[in-house]
């Protein structure tokens, strides 16, 4: 295999192609309690065997509450901007639907630098999550892993779109315990990374993957 795939040492600015970028941490506080606020709501709505009327009168209040976030609405392709610990930077969809901070649907998957050049992170998906009884729904496995794997080749310096994907189950994965994902880039060819990935339970293997990346191709 060659190694034709250089890291890029400065990933490009989003914001020099025309899209919003938004460092994580102006995202205001009072937005990331209404999106957990959110989340929880979800879960609730999913799981509840509530009465006919409490039903319907917190039906009502959503309505009210999705009136009052009316007006202003974030543009589709909107950047989240993060600064790792170690001073470099990182770039995603502030909705990513696996990590976007601000999507309520998102669980998020929060990942960091492992320190040995790839990605490690934490996740627990609740009910919400769900394929067989009491087990994370594959789909939602092989999300996560194309996050994972897509974010490992971006913090090398190789930031690409998924060409391929490929996902093994090994084990079930449980719902509402706390999961641990980790991957890293394998090699190069062209402008292919190959990466792997694996997500956890007690230090077990539950699902692993592979990806092809394809690096962007820029403008100058
Ligand atoms: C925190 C920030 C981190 C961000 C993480 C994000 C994680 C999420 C990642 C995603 O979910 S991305 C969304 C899902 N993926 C897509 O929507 C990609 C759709 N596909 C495409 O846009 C194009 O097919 C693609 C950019 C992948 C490739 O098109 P190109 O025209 O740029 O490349 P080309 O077809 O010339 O192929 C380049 C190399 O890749 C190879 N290739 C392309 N598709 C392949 C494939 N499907 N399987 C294997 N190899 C493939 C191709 O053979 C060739 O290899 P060689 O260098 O050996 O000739």
């Amino acid at each position: 295999m060659t190694v034709d795939a250089q890291p890029v040492t400065e990933l490009p600015d989003p914001a020099d192609y025309g899209f919003t970028v938004v460092p994580e941490e102006e995202i205001p506080a009072e937005l990331a309690s209404l999106v957990e606020r959110v989340r929880s709501l979800m879960d609730a709505a999913a799981h509840t065997e509530a009465p006919p009327e409490a039903l319907a009168a917190a039906a009502d209040a959503v309505a009210k509450a999705e009136e009052l976030i009316q007006g202003g609405r974030r543009q589709l392709g909107a950047m989240v901007r993060y600064t790792y610990p170690d001073g470099s930077i990182e770039y995603g969809t502030i909705t990513n639907g696996v990590s976007g901070p601000v999507n309520p649907l998102a669980p998020p998957l929060l990942l960091e630098k492992d320190g040995e050049g790839g990605i490690r992170g934490e996740v627990l998906l609740n009910g919400l999550y769900q394929g067989p009884p009491g087990l994370v729904h594959g789909g939602w496995l092989a999300a996560l892993l194309d996050q994972a794997l897509g974010t490992a080749s971006s913090v090398a310096g190789m930031p690409g779109l998924t060409a391929n994907l490929d996902v093994n189950y090994r084990d079930p994965t449980p719902l509402n315990v706390p999961l641990e994902i980790s991957a890293r880039v394998t090699g190069t060819e062209r402008r292919k990374v190959f990466v792997s990935g694996e997500i956890r339970h007690g230090g077990k293997v539950t699902a692993e993957g592979t990806a092809i990346m394809v690096r962007l191709s820029l403008p100058e």
